[in-house]
């Protein structure tokens, strides 16, 4: 599939990654990976239909017309003045909704810790852990660029464990680029060694959650004069060190508004105001999942919620747990196994003659409700056993 696009040969190391080879813009990690190591030729067992695994990708379905997003695609909406659009997704399923939804970037986030795992901070996450993240998420996503989080305690050390962190995301996790919290000295160092390494980083500054230790909470950043001019000055300086956008989370909108315009790449705002470049989420959050008092306590109140998932979960759970008891589930509709009226008679006979008088009896009421003499027709009323208490009815 040829892709149209063409994007001009970037002068920003950030940039030098996404290589024009004949016309084409080639995505070298995760896009390489898949060009490589195509599983429908590779796996002979894969079945012509197969969706999980990539199907997405696969030459002559619908959605391999789709242009993969790259850095070039976010260049251009910055260019234009476009917004672009972020989400965080954690898993298989959640990637496919929205890769579906047409978001430009996945955020692979370290908030997986708290909204997939339970946990009260985002410090727990190992790298192990976001790896098995990142490529579930890789594996739903074929179209949007995906960012994978380096967690807390994966970069801090020195600029060769940021790379080394980085390195595994991208080889391992599979994703398109890496995330790393904070703009001091040593993680701009940090952040130029990624670069450097070949992989494009996206900075984050203002609220760093993985900071909740020294900022004393998930407290608003930026807020007075001289904390305003140093998320200003942190998101300047990992424009320089190569980064191709920041999250600026948590910031005033005048703060956004100033870091947005003193800077050339794309600022990306969680709870920041309108005045960024983009937007970001958590998926829990814009989708209402979690209802409980006890969560929407911590749930940020930037985060408007577009749905209200959880209560159509909550009330799907509800449903089948009441339809369990109540032996309503399953119904004839859903027992789809057939046997003949003579093999379920013979089974019942073999039953009886092996010494098995209640199975026997068992099998042979179910086959008057569940054979295929029968198939569609409506169940009986069974009792508490779960036994057949009638003969079928027509
Ligand atoms: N579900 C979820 N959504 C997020 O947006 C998110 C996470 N988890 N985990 C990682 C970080 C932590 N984030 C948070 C968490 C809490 C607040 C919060 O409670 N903020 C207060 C305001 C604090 C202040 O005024 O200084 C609020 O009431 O919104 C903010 C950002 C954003 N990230
Ligand atoms: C809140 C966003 C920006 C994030 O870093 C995460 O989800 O981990």
């Amino acid at each position: 599939m040829q892709r149209a696009a063409l994007a001009p040969v970037s002068h920003q190391p950030a940039h030098a990654h996404a290589r024009i080879a004949g016309g084409t813009i080639i995505r070298p990690l995760r896009h390489g990976f898949r060009h490589q190591l195509p599983s429908w030729r590779l796996l002979s067992h894969a079945p012509e239909t197969a969706v999980y695994g990539g199907g997405g990708a696969r030459p002559g379905h619908q959605e391999a017309a789709a242009r993969p997003v790259t850095l070039a695609t976010l260049r251009g909406k910055h260019r234009r003045g476009e917004p672009i659009t972020m989400v965080t997704a954690y898993d298989y399923s959640s990637a496919v909704h929205v890769d579906a939804a047409g978001i430009d970037l996945i955020l692979v986030g370290d908030s997986a810790a708290m909204v997939a795992h339970g946990h009260d901070n985002t410090l727990p996450i190992s790298l192990d852990l976001m790896l098995e993240h990142c490529r579930a998420v890789v594996r739903g996503a074929p179209r949007p660029l995906i960012v994978g989080d380096l967690p807390f305690g994966s970069y801090e050390s020195s600029p060769a464990q940021a790379v080394e962190s980085a390195v595994r995301l991208a080889k391992e996790g599979g994703v398109d680029v890496v995330k790393m919290e904070g703009g001091t000295p040593s993680r701009v160092s940090a952040a130029k060694a990624i670069v450097e390494a070949g992989i494009a980083v996206m900075g984050h500054v203002g609220l760093t959650p993985q900071a909740i230790s020294a900022l004393g909470g998930f407290r608003a950043q930026g807020k007075t004069v001289d904390s305003a001019l140093k998320v200003v000055e942190a998101a300047i300086a990992l424009q320089d060190a190569g980064c191709f956008a920041v999250v600026l989370e948590c910031v005033p909108a005048p703060v956004a508004a100033a870091a947005t315009t003193a800077l050339q790449i794309p600022t990306i705002g969680i709870g920041a105001g309108p005045l960024c470049s983009g937007q970001v989420l958590v998926y829990h959050d814009l989708l209402g999942m979690f209802q409980s008092p006890a969560h929407s306590k911590v749930t940020p109140k930037f985060c408007k919620q577009f749905a209200n998932v959880g209560a159509v979960i909550s009330k799907a759970l509800t449903e089948y747990r009441e339809e369990v008891e109540a032996r309503s589930f399953p119904d004839a509709i859903y027992t789809p196994y057939k046997m003949s009226s003579a093999d379920a008679d013979a089974f019942a006979n073999v039953l009886q003659r092996m010494g098995f008088d209640g199975p026997a009896a068992a099998a042979a009421a179910a086959a008057d409700n569940y054979s295929e003499k029968l198939a569609g027709r409506k169940p009986q009323e069974m009792n508490t056993n779960g036994v057949l208490t009638a003969p079928a009815t027509v």
